[in-house]
């Protein structure tokens, strides 16, 4: 079959991805086909990195990687995937430039995402915090949240499943960056 290129902007078509947690890994799911049985190979082209890939159908598995520019528009998927494996540091350091304002660290040999604020009262806060709450709820992955000295907030994502990080944890940090919090921060101190 002849390889196709897909554009970045297009994920594999949702009935055939059927958004399955993926990384960049070699981390191969069990997918439930619909019976589609064919062999495709295809390369996935995104302004930061090209992703060969192949897509084996009818009950095996399947990797993939949505280029999708704007992971916020993603979803999470569950984590209950037997096997599951973190992806490499290389991985994430592809994935970082995606989330900015997030700094990558090691805790312990597991990879997280780190992000602090500043907000202007405890109040504030915990609000903060509830917002995260309601839209980890909502995609199923879930965030360690710290309060520290009434106003320091600092959110880590990582993937428990399998102790470190997973495209979950990108997507979830992506989603948080477009909630409005501006109101709740504490201005910047001019030097
Ligand atoms: C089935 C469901 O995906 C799991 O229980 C979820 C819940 N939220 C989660 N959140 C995070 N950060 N890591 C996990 O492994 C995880 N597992």
């Amino acid at each position: 079959m002849n390889r196709k290129s897909i554009p970045t902007h297009v994920c594999i078509p949702e009935m055939l991805s059927t958004r399955r947690l993926v990384s960049l890994t070699r981390t191969y799911v069990p997918f439930k086909s619909s019976g589609l049985s064919f062999f495709r190979s295809h390369e996935l082209r995104s302004s930061s990195y090209v992703v060969k890939d192949k897509a084996i159908l009818n009950g095996f598995s399947f990797r993939t990687f949505c280029s999708s520019k704007d992971l916020s528009l993603q979803k999470c998927v569950p984590c209950n995937i037997k096997d599951l494996s973190p992806m490499t540091e290389e991985s994430a350091n592809v994935l970082k430039p995606k989330v900015p304002e997030w700094e990558l660290f090691n805790d312990g040999g597991a990879m997280k995402l780190r992000r602090k604020w500043k907000v202007k009262n405890f109040l504030l806060g915990l609000e903060f915090f509830k917002i995260v709450a309601d839209l980890a709820e909502s995609e199923g992955h879930h965030p360690d949240l710290h309060l520290v000295g009434w106003n320091n907030l600092t959110i880590e994502i990582w993937t428990h499943a399998c102790g470190g990080l997973t495209e979950n944890d990108f997507i979830l940090a992506a989603k948080i960056d477009k909630l409005p919090f501006q109101s709740y921060l504490r201005r910047k101190v001019k030097d």
